[in-house]
């Protein structure tokens, strides 16, 4: 191999470990901001003998994604990929070109369009009305403290899982779609054997913890597309659902039912965590700064007045869309966007914290300050600049940025006009981070609701 031009790196590294034994090192003492103040805006890391280079500037990235991003959108082929994602059928894991295109397409026309979004309006009422009763009913049991999580995670099931399959699903059948999901994605994640070329002659054990949750995936993906065609025959299907439409997909895509489980596994963990998620670290930017809760509450109550809001007042409340801006910008779902191929066996990582956070491009760029967005107008797609890409950019952003959007908005809407969220501990909230698939936080809220007095 000719010897590649890699941008800068901190140390030598050892011959096989690559730089991973100065880990704990970097952890410790040198952030990835440090590095790259120490390095400069790219710069190059070993993990054995794979070299990741992080691109950490806005411009970077820009001229990447943006400018050749065709050359980006590839996705390496790691080898723990194919068991869940059906030998890389799947959207996210597709190879930029034919079956990537037709599948996004289909997403994007058929699901993500403004009228497809509002069909599920009233599904989407029902779950809001749900969870005000679990919120409710928990706090009278816990002395007036709710769990947010758990409560948040369960509704976007409940939403997702009607929008993906076309029928209601009881709280036991979300519960069981909801544990087998967190156990296939703490198997797919992170695993040494991406790296770590050696560690491959272990890969058969690796195939074959893999493969029962698999199995057992397929199995209840089977049972609901079949419970489908019942409700269908009985013309009680909630019309447009995902599954829907990759059913009625043309007969030359060649979707096997295998590809049809890993396709709604894939919109289920691509819209639920991420949001919810998400909606937490909202939450808990709100709580942390009252003043900013407040505010919100009174904007949403000098528009909307004493009813419920609903989905159209969402275009006429500004100020919390800045609130779901400025929680994207501080608290994107992870610190770096997606691994890209580029030749050689480099992996090339986005920091796309650093751009958020850069205090050339943000002023008191650690500061939750939504009013940032209500004196400038910020495109967080990329397309004109890149400021902030919490959805990635070109052409593998997140076809889900308007749902997703939805979502956030009208959550943190009821939630904030129905309940006064309070943190009573008498220290300030731990907004520490942890990394489980998406960034969340790493004590979760437990905090004191009240519900508003209205009128
Ligand atoms: C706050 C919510 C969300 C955030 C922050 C988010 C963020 C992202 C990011 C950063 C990517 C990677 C882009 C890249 O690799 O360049 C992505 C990809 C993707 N997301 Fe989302 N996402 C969210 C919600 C959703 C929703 C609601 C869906 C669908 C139901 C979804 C489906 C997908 C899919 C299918 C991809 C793969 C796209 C491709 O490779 O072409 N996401 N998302």
């Amino acid at each position: 191999q000719p010897k590649l031009r890699l941008p800068p790196r901190p140390f030598p590294s050892l011959p096989l470990l690559g730089d991973v034994v100065h880990f704990r090192e970097y952890r410790r003492t040198l952030s990835l901001d440090s590095l790259r103040k120490m390095l400069g805006p790219i710069f190059t890391l070993y993990v054995g003998n794979m070299p990741i280079i992080y691109v950490t500037s806005a411009a970077l990235a820009r001229e990447a994604l943006i400018e050749k991003g065709a050359l980006f959108a590839a996705r390496p082929r790691l080898p723990t990929n194919p068991i869940f994602n059906k030998n890389f059928r799947t959207i996210s894991s597709a190879t930029y070109g034919h079956h990537w295109r037709i599948m996004r397409r289909n997403l994007v026309q058929e699901m993500m369009s403004i009228s497809k979004i509002r069909s599920f309006k009233t599904i989407r009422q029902k779950v809001v009305d749900d969870l005000f009763v679990h919120i409710a009913t928990e706090s009278r049991q816990d002395g007036g403290f709710v769990s947010l999580y758990p409560n948040l995670r369960m509704a976007m099931f409940q939403l997702l899982l009607v929008i993906c399959f076309g029928f209601e699903f009881s709280q036991d059948a979300a519960q069981q779609v909801s544990s087998l999901i967190d156990e296939m994605l703490k198997m797919a994640l992170g695993s040494l054997l991406n790296f770590f070329p050696l560690l491959r002659v272990f890969s058969g054990n690796r195939r074959k913890q893999l493969l029962p949750i698999r199995a057992r995936e397929v199995q209840m993906h089977v049972s609901h597309i079949e419970k489908r065609k019942e409700l269908a025959k009985l013309g009680e299907l909630v019309a447009g659902s995902y599954l829907e439409t990759l059913l009625h997909m043309d007969a030359g895509t060649n979707l096997s039912t295998e590809d049809l489980v890993s396709l709604c596994t894939e919109f289920l963990v691509g819209g639920i965590d991420t949001t919810v998620t998400r909606f937490e670290w909202a939450m808990a930017c709100l709580i942390a700064d009252p003043q900013i809760q407040d505010k919100l509450y009174a904007k949403i109550h000098d528009r909307v007045g004493d009813r419920h809001v609903e989905e159209t007042d969402l275009p006429n409340l500004p100020y919390l869309q800045a609130v779901v801006k400025e929680t994207l910008r501080l608290h994107p779902p992870g610190h770096v966007l997606g691994d890209f191929d580029i030749p050689t066996n480099a992996i090339i990582q986005f920091h796309i914290v650093s751009m958020s956070r850069d205090d050339t491009i943000w002023d008191e760029p650690l500061k939750f300050k939504p009013e940032r967005f209500l004196v400038s107008d910020v495109d967080i797609t990329g397309t004109k600049q890149v400021k902030m890409i919490p959805f990635g950019a070109g052409s593998r952003i997140c076809p889900g940025l308007g749902l997703a959007s939805i979502h956030l908005e009208l959550l943190i809407a009821c939630l904030v006009q129905k309940f006064s969220w309070t943190n009573v501990s008498g220290n300030p909230l731990d907004l520490a981070e942890k990394q489980v698939f998406t960034i969340r936080l790493k004590t979760p809220l437990r905090v004191l609701v009240q519900e508003r007095v209205t009128g």
